[in-house]
């Protein structure tokens, strides 16, 4: 080969790098998984009550006092008034979730619970975990935390195996929980309306199921142990609108204003665990309509038009938690 043509090859290669990197930049995902290398697969040092102290710095100390799950004798005996209605408090729901809450548990597991220090990660949804290869960075965890209808089966190798718990609510809970989850995942029910406690209990008690009040048809058959199901408290939304995303928590509208289940995730991690990792968290721009969402399914930010979320919010939260240590990203952000 001649020194010209050697040039020409070595500009070539050149221009491709550089319309590869323009394009991964304006495409968001579509490219960046070329130059994304993922990180180590050796554990992180583990210190006992770091992430209650990073949480107490975002959503103060009135957080400690908070079960993670809503438990019958707070509903049962003493009636624990709630300020606020769902999905931000229990106020006005309380008969139908008391009718849940005497056929589902509330207790952490003693697998988390005799854990020495709880590592845990939060794996949301994003495209960004497809060709992540992260799937047995993610199994090392304790604790993995998936949401809504997220699929591992046949994803394995990018997502992981592992779920110890799920959290999701009565439309988003079209996935089958014996393929998608292990045979003790916790089914972690996140109540945005009276509705979601009244289709628990139908499917749970085997009672005539209700098609009416929902945005989306949930599931009509849903085969799981009640003894799996726990309520998640929803405090923990509060707090998240309240300190995340400074929402309003008492707003007129129809479609409030609401964190999305990743984020409360993160919430409860900060709450539940010593330490703290993310994996799967980032929307592209809005400029962006081409980009899909999903690691698992072709679909794009259109599709959330109207859900009450401020994408853009969130990940400015997002960051500054990361920037200041309460959380760690295993995928770019
Ligand atoms: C059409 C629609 O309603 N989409 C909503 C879907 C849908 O209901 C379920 O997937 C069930 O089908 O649920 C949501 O979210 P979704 O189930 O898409 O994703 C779960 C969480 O992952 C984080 N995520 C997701 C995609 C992405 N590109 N970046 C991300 O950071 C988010 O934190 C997100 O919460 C939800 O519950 O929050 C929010 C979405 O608005
Ligand atoms: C697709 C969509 O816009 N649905 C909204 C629904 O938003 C979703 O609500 C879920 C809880 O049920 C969850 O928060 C999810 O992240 C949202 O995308 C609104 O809540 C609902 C209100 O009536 O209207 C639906 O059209």
């Amino acid at each position: 080969m001649t020194s010209k043509s050697h040039w020409k090859l070595l500009a070539l290669a050149l221009i491709l790098v550089v319309v590869m990197v323009w394009y991964s930049i304006s495409r968001e995902d579509k490219y960046i998984e070329f130059f994304y290398f993922p990180i180590s697969e050796k554990k992180e040092p583990c210190f006992q009550g770091e992430a209650e102290r990073q949480a107490s710095k975002i959503f103060g100390n009135r957080s400690r006092e908070q079960p993670i799950f809503l438990q019958l004798k707070d509903y049962f005996w003493v009636k624990t008034p709630s300020t606020y209605e769902l999905p931000f408090g229990t106020k006005g729901s309380e008969d139908l979730l008391l009718r849940v809450l005497a056929i589902t548990s509330y207790s952490i597991p003693e697998s988390i619970k005799s854990l020495e220090c709880r590592r845990c990660v939060v794996v949301g949804n994003g495209h960004r975990l497809r060709n992540s290869s992260l799937g047995g960075v993610i199994n090392k965890y304790d604790v993995v935390i998936r949401l809504n209808n997220a699929p591992v089966a046949g994803y394995e190798g990018d997502v992981g195996s592992k779920t110890t718990i799920r959290l999701f609510y009565p439309e988003s809970a079209h996935f089958d929980p014996k393929i998608e989850n292990n045979p003790d995942t916790l089914l972690v029910l996140v109540a945005f309306k009276a509705m979601d406690f009244h289709w628990i209990e139908t499917i749970l008690s085997d009672k005539k199921r209700v098609r009416k009040g929902f945005w989306k048809q949930p599931p009509l058959i849903w085969d799981v142990n009640p003894k799996q199901v726990r309520i998640l408290n929803p405090f923990f939304m509060e707090i998240a609108a309240d300190k995340l995303l400074s929402l309003p928590i008492q707003q007129p509208r129809k479609i409030k204003q609401k964190p999305t289940t990743g984020l409360l995730a993160i919430t409860l991690a900060l709450h539940l665990c010593d330490l703290v990792h993310i994996a799967g968290f980032g929307y592209p721009d809005a400029s962006n309509k081409k980009q899909t969402i999903h690691y698992y399914e072709q679909i794009t930010l259109k599709s959330m038009a109207g859900s009450g979320h401020n994408v853009s919010q969130e990940a400015i939260a997002i960051k500054r938690m990361l920037e200041m240590g309460a959380v760690k990203n295993l995928t770019y952000f």
